[in-house]
């Protein structure tokens, strides 16, 4: 069994577990339902620069990435470097994320907050609304297309972003539909964990122009930006390469004032 695999069945228990102990009704009392949500694909689109940047602390390909940092800190240093907008990863086991970080995230800056997540179902994005999100992902590798369709819907019936996430062609001619904001182009491939910005290259072409489109992973300097902008992309999620160093704010100020030269 491949870690996608994994991963998402491990999901689909906790999700079932989640479900017994907070019900909708509940979800759907936050405050942060009534709040207006930003637009992350208007801000890119308005951007020069168009960076994500994401609060992980471990992932399955890294093992530990960061464990000393808090997420207050994170959220305001990136917002004080101007990106666009947050990804905050929420899956506990395989990443050291949660929900938790998602509200803290929300109670510390106004980014657009992306709730990075394996998507699989509809009350995961009822969670994202009461936890303070603007926008979510959903991934083409876990997901059929009917899937992907009502994920979509009932998020922008919510006023969320959808970033859809896509690996190879395939993936991609199976996922595009009118209910999507972003495509997110993944470089690093779930299941064997390569990175490669040449997937980035290859599928550009056969993303419509009406999508947002967004290079994710692996993206390590400037040159790889500069490299990406000319096949369309207008977003760049980056997490690693900022969360590895101490102070990923001061990092990805230094990142956006090299990247504007
Ligand atoms: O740390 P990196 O290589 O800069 O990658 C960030 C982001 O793209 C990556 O965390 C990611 C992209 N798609 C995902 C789906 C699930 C979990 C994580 C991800």
């Amino acid at each position: 069994m491949n870690i996608l695999d994994k991963i998402t069945r491990d999901k689909r228990i906790e999700v079932a577990l989640r479900k017994n102990l907070i019900p909708v009704s509940q979800l759907e009392q936050s405050v942060l339902f009534e709040r207006p949500t930003v637009s992350l694909a208007n801000n890119l689109r308005q951007s020069k620069t168009g960076i994500i940047a994401e609060h992980k602390r471990r992932s399955p390909s890294k093992s530990v990435i960061n464990n000393t940092l808090n997420v207050q800190d994170v959220a305001k240093g990136y917002e004080d470097a101007g990106v666009c907008g947050m990804s905050v990863l929420t899956d506990g086991k395989y990443f050291g994320g949660s929900l938790d970080d998602l509200l803290t995230a929300r109670a510390s800056c106004n980014l657009p907050l992306l709730r990075k997540e394996f998507i699989i179902d509809e009350y995961q994005l009822l969670e994202a609304k009461a936890y303070g999100a603007d926008v979510i992902l959903l991934i083409a590798a876990i997901l059929s297309r009917d899937e992907i369709k009502a994920f979509s819907e009932f998020a922008k019936s919510l006023n969320l972003d959808v970033l859809l996430e896509v690996h190879n062609e395939e993936e991609l001619h199976k996922s595009v539909m009118p209910s999507l904001d972003m495509l997110g182009v993944n470089n690093r491939n779930l299941k064997t964990f390569e990175v490669s910005l040449e997937t980035s290259k290859s599928l550009s072409s056969m993303i419509p122009d009406d999508f947002v489109k967004v290079s994710e992973s692996g993206i390590s300097n400037v040159e790889a930006i500069k490299t990406l902008q000319p096949f369309g992309y207008q977003g760049f999620l980056i997490g690693e390469n900022f969360m590895k160093t101490d102070n990923p704010g001061v990092n990805a100020t230094q990142f956006i004032k090299n990247l504007e030269l």
